[in-house]
């Protein structure tokens, strides 16, 4: 029997919606791009005036998507009142320890009944906060006009336009969805769901993760040693933003699992690659020196372990991240040390054994991915 021809499945919906991104590197080009592919009027701002010109002009970011050619409907300004002008909806993408100073530059342009999006994927050194949490304090407006995303979004990838999915989070399920109806495309597609805390921590500990899986690659472990750490790595997370009030299910979802196979399994992610260097002898300092883009992962270690300590939440293998950037554990000791400092042998704790929660959630999850299979796939943003 011939196939049936499909028709070719474009989510794009003009609605011309003034949106601003704050941050021209990887991300936030990439994620202007895939707003403007879905029919929103995008302003990136660049704070370097020459990569807002090349922007603008060139359609073209060639330090940041070497080869890409951006949106022609694509503008940039390094003027940040510009950018913020009438922008109904604000994406921020910059480095998360710079995110306060730039916030407050942004306060006095930000429009009055303006959303505004975290794409970051780390917390504030100096308080341990997430970027969220950085947002709701420093800019008046309320938590409901706060949103996230995360999910398994290495930025060159969808800059090709290769497919992929995101999770969109805010506490209001209202301003998720205004979100993510503009974050989908052809080539992305936007969930949501109200659990802030689970969606962002998985972006943020799954960089650990992608740490300690560098490591062990550079030091030229195989892969049994990658997927042992990052099962228990999946455990860590869990147990961590479980203590802090995520939904297990979130971390077995896109912006925990997804996020985590995708980062520990490419050279494009920048943690995976600054932990390969170190796991080939390198310094801490000497990586930090070559690595040329934002590598979240290296500062948000201190504080993870510390809001770990004060939840009893043990992170093993976070933990030896922390010594072998410290200096103070070889690479190659990185991987025995996959459970505890007991020298009893330990039972296996899954994510199906109930302590972590977890099972449940995955099970739900499957039958929910199995009954959309058996429906064609039919289902709305969200389910
Ligand atoms: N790249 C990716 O695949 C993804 C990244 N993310 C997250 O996005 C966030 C941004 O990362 P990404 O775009 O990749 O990083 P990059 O290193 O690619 O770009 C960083 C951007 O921030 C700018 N910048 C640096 N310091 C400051 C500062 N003090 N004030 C204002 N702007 C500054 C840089 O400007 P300049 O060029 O002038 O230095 C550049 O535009 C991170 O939290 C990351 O975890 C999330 C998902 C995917
Ligand atoms: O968050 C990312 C992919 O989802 C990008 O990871 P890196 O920051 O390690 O490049």
């Amino acid at each position: 029997m011939k196939a049936k021809a499909q028709k070719p499945r474009n989510l794009a919906v003009v609605h011309g919606k003034r949106v601003a991104v704050l941050g021209a590197g990887s991300w936030g080009t990439t994620f202007a791009k895939i707003l403007a592919d879905g029919g929103s009027d995008v302003v990136v701002w660049a704070r370097r005036p020459e990569l807002a010109r090349e922007i603008q002009e060139a359609k073209r970011n060639s330090d940041y998507l070497p080869g890409v050619n951006l949106p022609v409907s694509l503008r940039a300004t390094a003027r940040l009142d510009l950018a913020l002008a009438g922008a109904e909806q604000v994406f921020v993408s910059v480095p998360s320890q710079s995110l306060r100073e730039n916030l407050v530059a942004v306060q006095p342009h930000l429009g009055e009944n303006a959303i505004v999006v975290s794409l970051m994927k780390g917390v504030e050194r100096a308080s341990g906060l997430r970027m969220s949490e950085v947002i709701a304090q420093v800019l008046p407006i309320a938590p409901d006009d706060i949103a996230v995303i995360s999910g398994p979004n290495l930025a060159l990838e969808i800059a090709k336009q290769q497919p992929t999915a995101a999770v969109v989070s805010s506490t209001s399920l209202e301003t998720a969805q205004a979100v993510a109806m503009l974050a989908t495309n052809g080539y992305f597609r936007s969930f949501v769901n109200t659990d802030v805390i689970g969606t962002e921590f998985g972006g943020v500990l799954k960089n650990l993760i992608a740490v300690a899986i560098g490591i062990v690659d550079g030091v030229g472990y195989g892969e049994n040693t990658k997927a042992s750490i990052i099962t228990r790595g999946l455990v860590e997370m869990t147990d961590f933003a479980v203590a802090y009030g995520a939904q297990p299910e979130t971390l077995s979802g896109l912006a925990g699992l997804g996020d985590l196979i995708a980062t520990c399994q490419s050279p494009l992610s920048r943690n995976n690659t600054a932990g390969r260097l170190l796991g080939q002898g390198y310094s801490f300092g000497d990586v930090v020196k070559q690595m040329q883009q934002t590598t979240e992962g290296f500062a948000s270690v201190g504080p993870i372990l510390e809001l770990a300590r004060a939840k009893g939440v043990e992170m093993p293998i976070v933990e030896q991240v922390r010594q072998v950037l410290d200096g103070t554990l070889d690479p190659k000791d990185i991987a025995p040390h996959l459970t505890t400092d007991s020298d009893e042998p330990q039972g296996e704790r899954t994510l199906d054994d109930g302590q972590a929660h977890g099972g449940a959630a995955l099970w739900g999850s499957l039958k929910r991915a199995f009954h959309q299979l058996r429906n064609g796939g039919r289902g709305s943003l969200g389910d």
